[in-house]
């Protein structure tokens, strides 16, 4: 639960996959919202040509027609949907483009000596908070999007000489008000796609990476260590005679094992890059990018190590204790692709088993003579 409230606040813990997810909605959402923006800002300059005289119009026309245009550069941005930092840059330069057309823009109807309660300029700084709500934030990320947002109108405020007068006041507080209400909404969206992420991408029992999502990063690691020419390593685990193990302790015994291996699995998979996951009944997979055969090596001894020191106690009583073979496959050439390198991975895991188990195997580099 505390694990889970603080994945609510603030990003540092979630992962590069659920990154991913989430810097691709939020990626989506800014550039619908462009689009729109980019469409009701150009329509909205027929209004001021009927409600302002012709010369503050034409200014204000250029202004749309300024906000409109980066608008369109943010919906047009297509690069990195799927790195976070990206994502939320661009969120806020979809809230800077906005906060800085409606300062301008009052400061334009002020001097000309309108009110800027006219029609379509007042709900600015209202529609940007509340334009909050349909993004997946963080509770940090929005107190940061919600504080800039009642910054800029407290200096227009002050600004204008409307600070402590009761609209003024009235303005701020219902800001305010709105940006509990849909940030509140938005860590809801966040709290929905931590849930569905985690239910579509981890195995129930041991809470690791399920092979669905474990396929998947594969292919991306490969793609990228291929393309940085970084190494890559993944090493194959599979429980000693674990068949026996549930004949004799019983299928709950077995599950307990299956649950601590995974916890082994994940104290050994230290960086956030490392991805540890269940690829099928007993069978185990690690990740490692940037890593090649010796640092590889130094992990699968490290996890043979903490199932050594591991000692259950399973439901009859028993202390219990389990082992595990590990095929180590180093990514090799440029043609090399995910079947390939688990299939090597598998040979080394066999060979692992036929040598006598409780060990790891490093497969032969692709290519080379065995
Ligand atoms: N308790 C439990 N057992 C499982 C689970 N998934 C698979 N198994 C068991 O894992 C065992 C796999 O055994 P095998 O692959 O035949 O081989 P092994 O006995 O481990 O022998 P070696 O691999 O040759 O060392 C089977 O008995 C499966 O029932 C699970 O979720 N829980």
């Amino acid at each position: 639960m505390f694990e889970f409230m603080n994945d609510l606040l603030r990003a540092g813990r979630h992962s590069r996959y659920f990154n991913h997810t989430r810097s691709y909605s939020l990626f989506s959402r800014v550039r619908t919202i462009a689009w729109i923006l980019v469409v009701l800002q150009t329509a909205w300059i027929a209004v001021d040509w009927l409600l302002l005289p012709e010369g503050i119009s034409s200014t204000i026309a250029y202004g749309r027609i300024t906000a409109s245009a980066c608008c369109l550069v943010l919906a047009l941005w297509f690069s990195h949907p799927y790195r976070i930092e990206a994502s939320l840059i661009r969120l806020l330069l979809l809230v800077l483009v906005l906060t800085v057309f409606q300062t301008w823009s009052n400061w334009v109807l002020i001097h000309a000596g309108f009110e800027s309660e006219l029609a379509g300029y007042a709900f600015f700084p209202f529609m940007i908070i509340t334009m909050l709500a349909i993004f997946p934030l963080t509770i940090l990320e929005v107190l940061g999007f919600a504080a800039f947002v009642i910054l800029v109108e407290l200096v227009s405020q002050l600004w204008n000489g409307k600070f402590g007068l009761v609209s003024g006041l009235n303005d701020l507080w219902l800001l305010a008000l709105l940006g509990c209400i849909a940030g509140w909404a938005s860590v809801n969206q966040l709290s929905m796609l931590l849930v569905m992420h985690r239910q579509a991408t981890r195995d129930p029992l041991t809470g690791l990476a399920n092979r669905r999502q474990v396929m998947e990063q594969l292919d991306s690691d490969i793609s990228e260590s291929l393309e940085g020419g970084q190494p890559l390593s993944v090493l194959l685990f599979d429980l000693d005679k674990f068949k026996s193990f549930n004949d004799n302790h019983g299928h709950a015994a077995g599950d307990l094992v299956l649950k601590q291996f995974a916890r082994i699995l994940k104290e050994n998979a230290k960086r956030k890059v490392d991805l540890a996951g269940r690829f099928g009944g007993e069978e185990f997979l690690m990740v490692l990018p940037g890593m090649g055969e010796a640092e590889a090596s130094r992990v699968a001894d490290a996890v043979r190590a903490g199932c050594h020191k591991t000692s259950l106690k399973v439901p009859t009583g028993e202390q219990v204790s389990f082992t595990t073979s590990i095929g180590i496959a180093v990514l090799g050439d440029q043609d090399e692709d995910r079947t390939r390198l688990l299939q090597r991975a598998d040979e080394a895991l066999y060979a692992a088993k036929d040598g006598g188990r409780d060990r790891y195997v490093v497969a032969p580099a692709e290519g080379a003579i065995v």
